[in-house]
């Protein structure tokens, strides 16, 4: 596991790196997405690229890690329509390419079973961003999460809810309890982890998940079992890292040529 830290402007610079070297490299390659916070900056990124660069995703495929159950399609909040909202519309990427979880399902479980095997269906993700919740969960994966669970209907804890209550008018009661949210076992098939977390409200959670026993208690410290896996955090994030001082030496004396 490698572990940056830097301001988050860098972070996002970083993740924007890595993406764009992939896509240049196959263009046609599979985009895990995240949603929250902790990825913005790196979507903004990308859509400068996308106007100023040329930077393309009309090859592309996307795969979103969760979706809440039951918001209506139009809802804002609707990961689909952030996703839409963060990133796919403000790139050249087609929206059929664009795909989560079906949280309006009337099978649920047979939307999540679909989902897997669209996911296996395009080969796999190439690099899946992540973001961190403050209990320690990835994607939508709570406390308690089976370590080889895959794509499945969860529910959300109260911590988890009043987190995003932020995004509901900072009303816990207009938060979904239930959600879709690929597994961990989903996750750790990508072949690259890149995970943002900023603030000191993750530095728990960002602690555990380098440093601390692996458990579903802390869903995130399933990452260490993956052999391609980036942390990037701020120092804010970094403040209970045990071992801050070598991953600053480390990432200070790699060689420029070797990327995330
Ligand atoms: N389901 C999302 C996660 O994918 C996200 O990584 C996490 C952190 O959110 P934020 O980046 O806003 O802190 O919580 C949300 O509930």
């Amino acid at each position: 596991m490698e572990v940056v830290i830097a301001p988050a402007q860098e972070l996002a610079v970083l993740a924007a790196d890595a993406i764009e070297a992939l896509l240049r490299r196959r263009a046609d390659a599979v985009l895990g997405l995240a949603t929250g916070s902790s990825p913005l900056k790196v979507y903004d990124e990308l859509a400068r690229r996308h106007d100023a660069e040329g930077l393309s995703f009309a090859r592309a495929r996307g795969f979103m890690l969760d979706e809440y159950v039951g918001l209506a399609a139009d809802h804002p909040e609707r990961y689909r329509n952030v996703i839409a909202t963060e990133i796919a519309d403000r790139v050249d990427w087609p929206a059929d390419q664009v795909t989560g979880p079906d949280g309006l399902a009337d099978d649920l479980p047979g939307a999540c079973a679909a989902y897997e095997e669209a996911i296996a269906a395009a080969g796999g993700v190439d690099l899946q961003l992540l973001g961190i919740g403050t209990d320690g969960h990835i994607g939508f994966n709570e406390p308690g999460s089976s370590l080889a669970s895959r794509t499945r209907i969860k529910t959300l804890t109260e911590q988890t809810r009043v987190d995003n209550a932020r995004f509901f008018d900072d009303d816990v009661d207009q938060v979904p309890r239930h959600c879709l949210t690929q597994g961990l076992g989903t996750i750790m098939e990508a072949r690259h982890l890149v995970l943002l977390a900023t603030g000191k409200h993750k530095a728990e959670a960002v602690h555990q998940l380098v440093e601390g026993p692996v458990s579903a208690l802390w869903p995130a410290t399933v990452m260490q079992w993956h052999p391609h896996a980036t942390v990037l955090v701020d120092e804010a994030a970094a403040s209970r890292l045990q071992l801050a001082g070598y991953y600053r030496q480390t990432y200070a004396s790699k060689p420029g040529w070797q990327g995330l």
